[in-house]
């Protein structure tokens, strides 16, 4: 097992954000980071664990410098993982030629074409990876029993699709702005087309709006989607959160299950996530602390 090294530490609103580094077998060997924000603690308290997952060209500081999560995840006592959105520094041909692919732009799957596949297997990282090496470090603690995830656009599509896919370990998922059908998306073509053999085909694995399908109406989820109208790449339909509503409304999810927000006026940045941060975490509180 890795072990951990530390970065940096930084008390915050009571509690103490730490980045800490190690050698990721999941990405290839590669150094990796992340960021765990604990809450106040008389040392005898294991949290409940809320996951956060960034957007393309983000990484693990975005979401506690920007997002604003770190104050009511310390009056909820919850804690907040924040890992990065891909591999760095594989040295893959191409991966630094655009933004929205390569890195930066992990998607949050488990590669397959060939070129990828050794480093960009963020799902491996964060749902086998980071939690075995949190947990070996004795020192951290967090509950992974209590588990929910949450993320923006990339990171939302990430959060959604994990949670869609791993219903046994998260208890529920939230996103602002995600890219809720990325097989219909040209994001979603671009990173599918170079990451998996199987092309955009394969991609339906990592698709919210096909996924949400498969669980069936009955077995019962909580969602919650905040997106903005002016968000330009809502305009732009590389989001389509209506098809995410449309598959879910026929899978048999009422909207108290599956909650998909318009926010008038707000667009795809930080102001906009860190306007409903508030309201997202006291979401995830009511199930992690149920
Ligand atoms: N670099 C892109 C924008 C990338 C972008 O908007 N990324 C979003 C996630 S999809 C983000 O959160 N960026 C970081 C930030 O706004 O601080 C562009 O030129 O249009």
């Amino acid at each position: 097992m890795a072990s951990l090294e530390t970065v940096q530490s930084n008390k915050s609103f009571g509690g103490v954000i730490t980045k800490y580094k190690f050698e990721s077998k999941a990405l290839g060997g590669l150094n990796a980071q992340f960021n765990v924000f604990v809450p106040e603690s008389d040392g005898s308290t294991k949290f409940p664990v809320l996951w956060y997952l960034a957007g393309l060209t983000c990484n693990e500081d975005t979401g506690p410098w920007k997002g604003g999560f770190l104050r009511d995840a310390a009056d909820a006592g919850i804690a907040l993982i924040f890992p990065d959105t891909s591999p760095r520094g594989a040295g893959v041909q191409g991966e630094d030629d655009d933004w929205q692919f390569g890195t930066g732009a992990g998607f949050y799957l488990n590669a397959t074409a060939d070129k990828w596949a050794k480093n960009y297997r963020m799902r491996a990282h964060i749902i086998e990876e980071l939690p075995a090496v949190i947990q070996a470090a004795t020192s951290i603690p967090l509950d992974f029993t209590r588990q929910s995830i949450f993320g923006h656009s990339m990171g939302g599509l990430g959060a959604l699709t994990l949670y869609l896919k791993h219903r046994d370990l998260f208890v529920s998922c939230s996103a602002f702005a995600p890219i809720s059908n990325p097989t219909n998306a040209p994001w979603g073509h671009t990173a599918f087309g170079g990451y998996l053999k199987g092309g955009v085909d394969e991609g339906k694995e990592y698709d919210p709006t096909e996924l949400i399908k498969t669980v069936g109406g009955d077995a019962g989820v909580h969602i919650l989607v905040d997106y903005g109208d002016a968000d330009n790449f809502y305009k732009q339909k590389q989001l389509l959160p209506e098809n995410l509503v449309a598959a879910a409304e026929k899978a048999g999810f009422p909207t108290s299950q599956v909650t998909v927000r318009a926010q008038p006026g707000y667009d795809h940045s930080y102001y906009f996530i860190s306007t409903f941060a508030p309201e997202h975490i006291k979401f995830h509180a009511k199930f992690l602390k149920a």
